[in-house]
C-alpha cells in the first residue's frame, strides 16, 4: 500500500494526516503552539514553532505508522490564510509572523480604499479587510521601518514551513488570494496594486497552482522526521480551499460550513462572474480555474475555546459540553455575539466586542456554552443567508473543523441553516484536502474530483427539526439587532482597552 501525508497549519496547532491509496486515514498526529496577543486586536505567531511542530509531528505520524518511508509518496499542505511572514535576503524571517485574526490594520484598510477605489473591488474581487496581508504590509513598513528595510520578500505561513521542508520557495494561487495583491481571475500578481503601494515584483514569491510539484524533502528535513528524501512535496492551499477539497465541495450546488478556531460558510464557484459586490470574500479554489466564495466568522470555535478556557481551565470540550443537549433552543432567553476579536462578516468591523445578552439567575453554565455555540451558529447563518439572498440554493451543507465533532451542534447547525448538514468520517477537511493534493499530484487518480469519490466519506447526516428551526428563525431577529444595539457602546469601551 503507498500513502500520502497532509499538513496542516492551523491556528491552534499543526496536524498532519497520514492517508492510503484508498482514503483511509492510517495515522493522525498533532502539535500546539502558542499564539501571542501582545495588544488588544494583535495576533502573532512565531514562524519557527510552526516548523519545530511541523517536524515533530511528521516524526512522530511516521513513526507510530508503522508504514515504511519509502511508501510515502507524496506530501502537501494547508495553511491558516492571509498571515504575513517577512523574509530577508537569507530567508529568515524578520520578525513574528502578524496573523490573519489580528486586526491593528484598520488605518492601513482605509488607505488601500483611497489609493485604489473600485480597482481594488474588480482587481483583487475583495474589500480592504484587516485581516487580509496587504494591510499587515503596509502596517510594518509605517510603524517598524527597521524590520521592513531588511525584508526582501513575503511568503503566508506554510509557504514558509514548506520553504523550510524542501529549500523552495513559492506561493499557491489560493493562498495568494487572500493577500490583496493578486488580479484573482487573471491568475497573476497585480502590476496595478503592486505599483500603486510601490512594491517590488521580487517581494511576491513565484505562483503555483495548489497542486503544484513544488520539489522534494531537503536532507534536514528527512532526517528530522525520518521521511525519505525523496518523498515528493506539492505546493498545497489555502486552509478553507483544502477544506473545501477534503469536503468534496468540488462543483455547482455544493455548501461547507467550517467551524475551526475561525468559521466559514463557503460554496463552489465554476468561475469568477459571480459578483457579491464585496460582501463575502470570493477567492482561487484549490482545484484548478475554480474559485469560490466565503463569508467569515472571525472567533468562531476560538469563542468556544476562549470560554471553555477561561471557565473550566483544563476540561475535554465532550465533558464541558456534556449538559449543552438538555437545554431548550435559544437557551432560555441567554443570547451570545462572537465578536471577540472584531468581525468580518456580515458587519466588517474591527471595534465590536462580544456580548451576552439576557443573563438571569437561574442561567448555569451550560446555558452558557449553549449560547456560545448558538450565537456562533446565528453569525455563520448570516453568511448563509447572503448566498440564499444571492439566489443560492443552500439545502446541503458539509461540515468540518472542530466543531463537528459534537453531534449536538450539528442538529443546532440543521436547525439554524434551515438545511440538512452532512458530517464526514474524518472532520479534519483541510489535512485532507492537503492529502488530496498530494494523492493526485502522484498521479494515483486523474483529477481532484476522481479523487474525492475514494477519499471523501461522508457519515451522518442531520435534517432540520421544523419546530425548532421555527424557533431559531425567530431569535436570528433578535440576535442580528445585538450588532447596530452595541456598536457605540463598543465604540465608547474600545478606549479602556489594553
Ligand atoms: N469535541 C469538541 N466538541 C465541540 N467543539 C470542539 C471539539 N473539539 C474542538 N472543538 C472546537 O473546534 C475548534 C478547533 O477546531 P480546529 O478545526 O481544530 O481548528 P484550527 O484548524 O483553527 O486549529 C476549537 O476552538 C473548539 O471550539
Ligand atoms: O482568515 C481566514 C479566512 O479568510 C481564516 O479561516 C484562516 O484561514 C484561519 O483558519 P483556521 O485556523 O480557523 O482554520
Amino acid at each position: 500500500m503507498k500513502y500520502v501525508i497532509g499538513v496542516d497549519l492551523g491556528t491552534s496547532a499543526v496536524k498532519t494526516l497520514l492517508v492510503a491509496q484508498d482514503g483511509t486515514v492510517k495515522a493522525e498526529a498533532t502539535r500546539e503552539y502558542p499564539l501571542y496577543h501582545e495588544k488588544s486586536g494583535w495576533s502573532e505567531q512565531e514562524p519557527e514553532d510552526w516548523v519545530a511542530a511541523t517536524l515533530e509531528s511528521l516524526k512522530e505520524l511516521a513513526a507510530q505508522s508503522g508504514v515504511s518511508p519509502e511508501d510515502i509518496e507524496g506530501l502537501s499542505f494547508s495553511g491558516q490564510m492571509h498571515g504575513l511572514v517577512l523574509l530577508d535576503q537569507n530567508n529568515a524571517p524578520v520578525r513574528r509572523a502578524i496573523l490573519w485574526n489580528d486586526t491593528r490594520t484598520t488605518e492601513q484598510c482605509r488607505e488601500i480604499e483611497r489609493t485604489l477605489g473600485d480597482k481594488l473591488l474588480s482587481i483583487t474581487r475583495n474589500p480592504a479587510l484587516e485581516g487580509f496581508t496587504l494591510p499587515k504590509i503596509l502596517w510594518v513598513r509605517q510603524h517598524e521601518p527597521q524590520s521592513f528595510a531588511k525584508a526582501s520578500r513575503f511568503v503566508l505561513p506554510k509557504d514558509y514551513v514548506r520553504y523550510r521542508l524542501t529549500g523552495e520557495i513559492h506561493m499557491d494561487l489560493s493562498d495568494a488570494a487572500g493577500t490583496l495583491m493578486l488580479d484573482v481571475a487573471n491568475k497573476r500578481w497585480s502590476p496595478e496594486v503592486l505599483s500603486a503601494f510601490g512594491l517590488a515584483a521580487a517581494f511576491c514569491p513565484p505562483l503555483v497552482e495548489a497542486g503544484g510539484f513544488v520539489g522534494t524533502l531537503n536532507a534536514a528535513s528527512a532526517e528530522a522526521t525520518g521521511l525519505a528524501p525523496a518523498t515528493r512535496v506539492f505546493a498545497g492551499g489555502a486552509d478553507n480551499a483544502c477544506g473545501a477539497i477534503g469536503a468534496g465541495i468540488l462543483k455547482p450546488g455544493l455548501t461547507l460550513c467550517s467551524i475551526g478556531t475561525s468559521g466559514v460558510v463557503l460554496t463552489y464557484e465554476a468561475d469568477a462572474s459571480a459578483d457579491y459586490a464585496g460582501k463575502v470574500h470570493f477567492f482561487n479554489h484549490g482545484k484548478e480555474n475554480a474559485f469560490y466564495a466565503m463569508g467569515v466568522t472571525l472567533a468562531a470555535g476560538y469563542s468556544l475555546s476562549w470560554f471553555r478556557n477561561t471557565f473550566a481551565k483544563g476540561e475535554s470540550f465532550d465533558s464541558f459540553l456534556a449538559g449543552v443537549g438538555d437545554i431548550a433552543p435559544g437557551s432560555e432567553g441567554l443570547l451570545f455575539t462572537p465578536y471577540l476579536v472584531g468581525e468580518r462578516t456580515p458587519h466588517a468591523d474591527a471595534n465590536i466586542r462580544g456580548s451576552f445578552i439576557g443573563m438571569d439567575g437561574s442561567h448555569t453554565r451550560a446555558h452558557f456554552a449553549r449560547a456560545v455555540m448558538e450565537g456562533i451558529t446565528f453569525s455563520l447563518h448570516e453568511s448563509v443567508d447572503i448566498f440564499r439572498q444571492a439566489g443560492k440554493t443552500v439545502d446541503t451543507i458539509v461540515s468540518i473543523g472542530g466543531g463537528a465533532k459534537n453531534p449536538v451542534w450539528l442538529q443546532m447547525q440543521a436547525d439554524i441553516f434551515g438545511a440538512e448538514v452532512v458530517a464526514l468520517e474524518n472532520e479534519q477537511g483541510p489535512g485532507l484536502g492537503a492529502a488530496m493534493l498530494a494523492a493526485t499530484g502522484c498521479g494515483w487518480f486523474p483529477s481532484l474530483d476522481a479523487c474525492a469519490d475514494t477519499f471523501v466519506k461522508r457519515s451522518r447526516s442531520y435534517r432540520p427539526d421544523p419546530a425548532r428551526s421555527a424557533r431559531y428563525a425567530e431569535l436570528f431577529g433578535v440576535y442580528k439587532q445585538v450588532y447596530a444595539q452595541t456598536k457605540g457602546l463598543n465604540e465608547a469601551l474600545a478606549a479602556f482597552r489594553k
